[in-house]
C-alpha cells in the first residue's frame, strides 16, 4: 500500500470489526491504483474486461435467481464497447444537484455526484479486484465493513458533503450534518448515522440488453440502500409493489428468498411502470422508507431506453452502452445469521446476487 492509499484507506488488513471466512479475502485491497498519479494504467485494466467478451465471443451467464441479472441473449460487438475516455478525465467541477421524487417519499436522484476521474478511480479499483472475472461474469457481493474498505474514500469523502476541498473529497462532514448524498433532508440521519453505514455491496455489470427484474429488496438489509452508477445512463422503472414490505418483516432465510407467486408474476410480465428515473452516470440513488419497502425498483431487458429530450416535450431512443453500478446496504442484525456469509454459499465474491 502506498501512502496516498494508507491516507485515504486506512490499514486494510488488521481492524476490522468483522472477521469473515470467505473467498473474497484475496480480494482485499492490495494494490489499487491512484489515477491522479498515473491515469493511463487505468486503460489496460479497464480494456482487458470490456474487451474480454469480445475476444471470446461469450455472453455473461445466465444467472437463475429471479431477482438476478438477465441475458436476453443478444449478440455483443465491438461497436458497443465503449472507449472510455482515459486520458480526458475532467476533475471535479460539477454541480451536485439533489432531487427528492415529488410523489414517492424516500426516492432522492442526486446528480452530478461523481467526477469523471472518481468514476474512473472506482471502475480501476473495480477492475484491479477482478470483481467480474474478466468479464465473464456479471455480479459480484462484497459482505463485511472489511470488504468495503476500498470504497471509504466515496463514502466518507464524497458522500457526506458536496464541498471538497481540492477536488478529491478530501473533506469530511459529520453524518447528517453535511449538505451532500448522505444528509438531511434527502436521507434520513436515523441511518445514515448508523456504524457500519455499510457492510454489504454488489456490484452489476449490464451489458446492453440486461436488466433486473422488478424487485423490493431483501427484508434481511436494513432501510437506507443506495446506487451508484457507473459508465453510462440507464433507465430505472418504479412500480408499486404487489407485496410491499415493511422494516419488522422477518429476514429471509439464505436460500429462502421466494419468487413472487404465480399470480404475482403473470401480472409482472404485463406491468407498466408507474414512473421511470433516468440514472445517469456518476449519480447516486438513495432510497429509504416507502421508496425502498413499498416500491419495486428493476431495469428492462432492452437495447435502447425511452428518454425525455429534455424541453421540447419529446421523447428520443437512446441506444445502451455498458453500465456497472454499485449497490451499498447494511444487513439487519438477525440477518447475519441467517442470511450472512458464515453459513451461506452465496456469501462470496463473484457469488450469485439474492436482492
Ligand atoms: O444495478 C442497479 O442499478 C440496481 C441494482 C439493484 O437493484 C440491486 O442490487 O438490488
Ligand atoms: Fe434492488
Amino acid at each position: 500500500m502506498n501512502d496516498l492509499e494508507q491516507e485515504l484507506f486506512g490499514s486494510s488488513d488488521s481492524d476490522s470489526d468483522l472477521e469473515l471466512d470467505m473467498d473474497m479475502n484475496s480480494h482485499q485491497l492490495g494494490n489499487s491504483r491512484d489515477l491522479d498519479d498515473n491515469s493511463a494504467e487505468f486503460d489496460p485494466i479497464f480494456q482487458s474486461i470490456m474487451n474480454s467478451h469480445e475476444e471470446n465471443e461469450r455472453q455473461p451467464p445466465h444467472l437463475p435467481h429471479p431477482y438476478s441479472l438477465n441475458n436476453p441473449g443478444a449478440t455483443f460487438t465491438n461497436a458497443l464497447i465503449p472507449t472510455f475516455p482515459i486520458t480526458n478525465y475532467n476533475s471535479r467541477t460539477l454541480t451536485p444537484k439533489h432531487v427528492p421524487h415529488e410523489a414517492v417519499e424516500g426516492l432522492c436522484l442526486h446528480t452530478n455526484i461523481l467526477s469523471e476521474k472518481e468514476q474512473a478511480r472506482l471502475m480501476a479499483q473495480i477492475t484491479e479486484k477482478n470483481f467480474f472475472k474478466a468479464g465473464q461474469q456479471n455480479q459480484a457481493m462484497c459482505f463485511g465493513q472489511r470488504d468495503l474498505v476500498w470504497l471509504n474514500w466515496l463514502i466518507h469523502g464524497r458522500l457526506f458533503s458536496d464541498t471538497v476541498e481540492d477536488g478529491e473529497g478530501s473533506e469530511k462532514e459529520e453524518a447528517g450534518g453535511g449538505n451532500g448524498v448522505l444528509s438531511e433532508p434527502f436521507c434520513s440521519s436515523s441511518w445514515t448515522t448508523r456504524i457500519p453505514l455499510f457492510d454489504q455491496s454488489i456490484m452489476n455489470l449490464y451489458f446492453p440488453g440486461n436488466g433486473i427484474k422488478p424487485h423490493v429488496d431483501l427484508a434481511r438489509f436494513e432501510d437506507g440502500i443506495i446506487i451508484i452508477s457507473l459508465l453510462s445512463a440507464i433507465n430505472m422503472d418504479f412500480y408499486k409493489a404487489l407485496s410491499p414490505m415493511s422494516p419488522h418483516d422477518p429476514p429471509e432465510g439464505t436460500n429462502t428468498s421466494r419468487p413472487p407467486p404465480l399470480q404475482d408474476q403473470r401480472q409482472q410480465e404485463e406491468r407498466e411502470p408507474d414512473f421511470t428515473v433516468r440514472l445517469e452516470p456518476g449519480s447516486v440513488l438513495t432510497i429509504q422508507g416507502k421508496a425502498r419497502y413499498e416500491w419495486e425498483h428493476g431495469i428492462r431487458e432492452t437495447m435502447e431506453d425511452v428518454v425525455d429530450d429534455g424541453g421540447s416535450g419529446g421523447n428520443e431512443t437512446v441506444k445502451r452502452k455498458i453500465r456497472v453500478s454499485i449497490t451499498l446496504r447494511k444487513m439487519r442484525g438477525s440477518a447475519w445469521e441467517v442470511g450472512g456469509p458464515g453459513g451461506s454459499s452465496d456469501g462470496t465474491v463473484n457469488g450469485v446476487a439474492d436482492r
